[in-house]
């Protein structure tokens, strides 16, 4: 049985702004349950403005407005075996117990976030003074030379400015630099869209690597199906806030239940088909005020009326594999 790490309970948030003098509220994650497992890899898809980054900054606790949780809870099992509730813990609290210790997070366009003036070496001392880790000079050296191996970087790279690195070498000091204290979850956020197709290889192998040689489990977002399929373990399929289905990558790849998987499955290109695959018509909703009954109804080819007015209910298949559709409510 595999002992989970993480647990998002009925999670609900999103974006409180204002559209001209009126208070609107994105609802970007919507009533999301999902566990995490020791030592996996779980993906999360779906198209650009369906919630991922969102529900990603919400499991790492970095709730800034205007991001508000509404509801719903976050366990984690930390390596020492203490449970805790996250958004029970103050900012503090999850600065200094949490984040690089436990869970760290290599946000979209990570390569930007590195300070233009200063070297790599001391970019990596400040994440020890952060937690107030006293290093021996030599251990840290030696500690910063294993860590950028690790991501297959040259020892010259320690005492470059970030502007001297390539976009690729950029993206992984800042993935070398989440990886420091060999955290037990990293969060990442399309880790390399912003790199070409070679590059990425490279990257998704390095973390690949990193990950199997340490056991750590790995939330990885990507709207690429390609790299979920490359990745990961178990892939949780997000629609306009929801998680509409997850399970096996295997399995769902193989019999994807939800119409929305089944559609972004077959927009993926195959080996020696020269065919021009379909894409899904249709735009997801807006979040403001998303359609009522199943928010992928409008776009749906299968769509009942039911789905018009009432929410699908959640259908387990087992403990973790669900979907959530009309089309298997009484079939299964
Ligand atoms: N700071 C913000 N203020 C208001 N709305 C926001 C903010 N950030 C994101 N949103 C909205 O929240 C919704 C979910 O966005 P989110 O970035 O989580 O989606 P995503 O699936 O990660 O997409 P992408 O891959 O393009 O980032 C979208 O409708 C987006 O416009």
């Amino acid at each position: 049985m595999p002992v989970d790490i993480l647990t998002v309970n009925n999670l609900d948030g999103g974006y409180e702004v204002f559209v001209g003098k009126r208070k609107v509220f994105v609802h970007a994650v919507d009533n999301v349950s999902l566990t995490l497992h020791e030592n996996e890899v779980l993906g999360i898809a779906g198209e650009s403005g369906c919630g991922k980054s969102t529900l990603a900054k919400m499991i790492y606790g970095a709730i800034i407005p205007p991001l508000v949780v509404r509801s719903g809870d976050i366990y984690i099992t930390t390596r020492n075996s203490a449970n805790l509730k996250l958004n029970r813990l103050s900012i503090d609290e999850i600065r200094k117990r949490i984040w690089w210790l436990e869970i760290s997070y290599i946000p979209q366009n990570s390569m930007n976030v590195l300070n233009p003036l200063k070297r790599i070496k001391d970019q990596f001392l400040n994440v020890f003074k952060y937690h107030d880790i006293e290093i021996d000079k030599e251990d840290f050296m030696k500690h910063l030379r294993e860590m950028l191996n690790v991501m297959g970087l040259p020892p010259e790279v320690i005492n470059a400015y970030p502007h001297q690195l390539s976009g690729g070498m950029r993206q992984r000091v800042v993935i070398a630099l989440s990886l420091l204290f060999n955290p037990r979850i990293v969060i990442a956020d399309e880790p390399t869209t912003a790199v070409d197709v070679v590059t990425q290889r490279t990257i998704l192998s390095l973390i690949k690597g990193w990950r199997e040689n340490n056991k750590s489990s790995l939330i990885l977002i990507s709207h690429d199906m390609s790299v979920h399929a490359y990745m990961d373990d178990r892939i949780a399929i997000m629609y306009a806030g929801n998680i509409v289905e997850i399970g096996n990558v295997f399995e769902v790849f193989k019999e994807p239940l939800h119409p929305y998987t089944k559609a972004l499955i077959d927009s993926l290109i195959r080996k020696g088909d020269r065919t021009i695959r379909k894409g899904l018509m249709g735009q997801p909703p807006d979040l403001i005020n998303p359609p009522p009954g199943c928010r992928f109804h409008p776009r749906c080819p299968f769509a009942m009326d039911i789905c018009r007015v009432k929410e699908p209910p959640t259908i387990f298949l087992d403990k973790d594999r669900y979907v959530k559709c009309w089309l298997y409510v009484n079939t299964r």
